[in-house]
């Protein structure tokens, strides 16, 4: 697993996320439930919760954009970059933005699995970079594998609680 440079993360125990905007390829509600899947893979392994807010300002802004979108990270089209995400901190830090122009799917073998692609990309929102692990959800390149069971790598478990610690499941 790697970190960011000075290893930036959440100091709250509470971090709070927004679904800012959707995309016409799943149901809202889908959305909904695939990004909240997604942080409780990371959240039951850390001394840290979610809360979901739907206005104001959340610390993990979360939307679908394509090609130029207001931050220095254009968009590409269909294919190639599916979509990044921000290390912890203000603003834009921990937003993470989604490519509209890829096909986005929901357990179907045809698209770019969301779950997935949401996993990775709210490691880093997280505070993690890419690991050499080609098991691991945060290695660079989407599709190694298998992407309708798959489940955090021991790489990706360290790598989070290296920043967090533990959850003492009490
Ligand atoms: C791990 C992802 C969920 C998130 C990362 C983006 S990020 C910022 N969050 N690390 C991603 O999109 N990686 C590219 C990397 C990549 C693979 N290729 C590329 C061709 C051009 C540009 C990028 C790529 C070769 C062709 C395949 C293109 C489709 C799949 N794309 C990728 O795997
Ligand atoms: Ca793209
Ligand atoms: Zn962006
Ligand atoms: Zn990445």
């Amino acid at each position: 697993y790697s970190l960011f440079a000075n290893k930036p993360k959440w100091t709250s125990k509470v971090v709070t996320y927004r679904i800012v905007s959707y995309t016409s390829d799943l149901p809202r509600a889908k959305v909904d439930e695939i990004v909240a899947k997604a942080l409780s893979l990371w959240s039951k392994e850390i001394p840290l919760s979610f809360r979901r807010i739907r206005f104001g300002t959340a610390d993990i802004e979360i939307g679908f954009a394509r090609g130029a979108h207001g931050d220095l990270n254009p968009f590409d089209g269909p294919g190639n970059v599916l979509a990044h995400a921000f290390p912890p901190g203000p603003g834009l830090g921990g937003d993470a933005h989604f490519d509209q122009d890829e096909l986005w799917t929901d357990g179907s073998s045809l698209g770019i699995n969301f779950l997935y692609t949401a996993t990775h990309e709210l490691g880093h929102s997280l505070g993690l970079g890419h690991s050499a692990n080609p098991n691991a959800v945060m290695y660079p390149t989407y599709g190694s594998g298998d992407l309708e069971r798959f489940q955090l790598a021991w790489d990706d478990v360290e790598g989070i609680q290296e920043l967090y610690g533990k959850r003492s499941n009490e």
